[in-house]
């Protein structure tokens, strides 16, 4: 009996914990959702109620209603549509300033990055002020600014497979001005699956490029490029770096796009892709395939009928901040601050920079060597090495370490491979790299 009472007693308190955590459930789902609400301000709830030219209107939009190109029928249409910039960064902001400039109705803006400054060379709307502001939050500001009437949509969230469809569903046309080719896969898949023409700009260095997917008949991404590049083999802006006014120009011109697909009076690039050199300052343009008709997405008898993973897909992040490296043992990192402490206690070591030249050139540890990773692996750089290494560990030091760095602890990871198979020795990779030490050794170091 009392063995009966003692189960029944645990039983009850089992219970009684579950409908606590049921409830704790509920409340973290709850936060979950207000927070993911309070990361999206949708104040235009989807509807332009009107097309009718007010007073205001016809004052500020006169000079280009005189055009033909767009006319009063044409920025009838332009109040009436609505527009989703992904990326608010060096295309999104002169796109989304000329969109809000002609008098686009309803414009989104997709970001989950803040503004830094690093930004403000060529994201010109956003603000030193802005520095560590939501870039969403940064541009809508500046927009409306510009254009009080106009109704911004913000979505300071990470554009992914869960929330493209849903958000894409509001808009008319799709601006894409993402930076990496994992979002512009999951943009274009979203477009077709959507029927979203697609305005595709992009900008590295000092070229750019434009066109237009998924318009009437014409080719969409995937038709043209229906597997991923190799991951190595990509380069974007903060690793190869770019001129302000190259992006500034093809985001302007994604603009001018946009207006000819909800004008119908201008040419649209479908099927064709404009190819702009800031060097030798030619604009060119070149015929495209067409569209596919094996194309997975778009062909006819597509086999992808909803969004994927694209991180997996393409094998690399959805965004070009951090490429997430974890390839060395914990024994084989140090903190930037355990290197401190290293060069502090004068021990023996070898610091190899693997960034590139000018990076080393702008900003650089005092103790340190350059050796970019591209020419680690070359003869004359192994014997270079070895020489360096006789000069630190020549004493026999069982101390001798050889430390390497880069910017964000990426690069460095790759290199200490490299290393321990030329010098046979104790390297180590600074977590981190040269931001982490900004961090949490000296403030003062450039952050870029
Ligand atoms: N999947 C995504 N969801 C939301 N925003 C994205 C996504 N992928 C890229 N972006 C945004 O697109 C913008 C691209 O801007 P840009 O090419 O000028 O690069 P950046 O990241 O601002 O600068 P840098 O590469 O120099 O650090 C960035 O603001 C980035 O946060
Ligand atoms: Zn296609």
């Amino acid at each position: 009996m009392n063995k009966q009472l003692e189960i029944d007693n645990l039983l009850q308190s089992k219970e009684r914990e579950i409908a606590e955590l049921k409830n704790l459930l509920d409340q973290k789902n709850e936060e979950i959702e207000q927070l993911r609400k309070s990361r999206i301000k949708y104040p235009s709830d989807g509807v332009i109620e009107s097309d009718a030219l007010s007073k205001d209107d016809i004052e500020r939009y006169s000079r280009q209603m005189i055009v033909p190109a767009i006319g009063v029928d044409g920025q009838k249409r332009l109040k009436k549509a609505s527009v989703l910039v992904v990326g608010c960064g060096g295309l999104g902001c002169p796109a989304a300033q000329y969109m809000a400039g002609c008098g686009i109705g309803r414009i989104g803006l997709v970001d989950y990055d803040v503004v830094e400054r690093s930004n403000l060379h060529r994201q010109l709307l956003h603000a030193e002020f802005n520095l560590g502001v939501p870039k969403v939050t940064s541009l809508a500001q500046a927009l409306l600014r510009l254009n009080s009437s106009l109704k911004i949509d913000e979505y300071n969230v990470q554009l992914s497979s869960a929330n493209a469809l849903e958000i894409f569903a509001k808009y008319d046309i799709i601006v894409d001005a993402s930076d990496n080719v994992a979002t512009r896969y999951l943009v274009n898949d979203a477009a077709v699956l959507s029927g979203r023409p697609l305005v595709s700009g992009g900008a590295v260095g000092c070229e750019g490029q434009l066109t237009v997917y998924n318009y009437k008949d014409g080719p969409c991404y995937r038709c043209l490029f229906p597997e991923p590049p190799p991951p190595e083999t990509v380069s974007n802006c903060s690793d190869v770096g770019v001129v302000g006014p190259v992006p500034g120009c093809i985001g302007v011109l994604q603009a001018l796009q946009v207006i000819h697909i909800i004008t119908e009076k201008g040419e649209v690039a479908s099927g064709k892709l404009l190819l702009f050199d800031g060097v030798s300052f030619t604009f060119r343009s070149i015929r495209l395939r067409g569209k596919s008709p094996t194309c997975k997405i778009c062909g006819s008898e597509p086999t992808i009928t909803q969004l994927m993973d694209y991180e997996q897909f393409c094998g690399s992040p959805a965004n070009d901040k951090d490429s997430g490296l974890n390839i060395l043992d914990a024994s084989e990192r140090v903190s930037p601050v355990f290197l401190e402490q290293a060069i502090a206690k004068k021990l023996p070591l070898l610091l190899i920079d693997v960034r590139s030249p000018v990076e080393f050139e702008m900003c650089r540890l005092p103790e340190s060597t350059n050796i970019p990773l591209k020419l680690l692996n070359k003869e004359e750089t192994v014997d270079q090495l070895k020489e360096m290494w006789a000069t630190v560990a020549g004493n026999q030091n069982a101390e001798s370490r050889v430390y390497l760095v880069c910017r964000r602890g990426n690069d460095s990871q790759l290199g200490v491979r490299r290393v321990q198979n030329i010098l046979k020795c104790q390297v180590f990779d600074v977590k981190g790299g040269l931001h982490a030490w900004s961090r949490d050794v000296d403030p003062s170091f450039p952050i870029y």
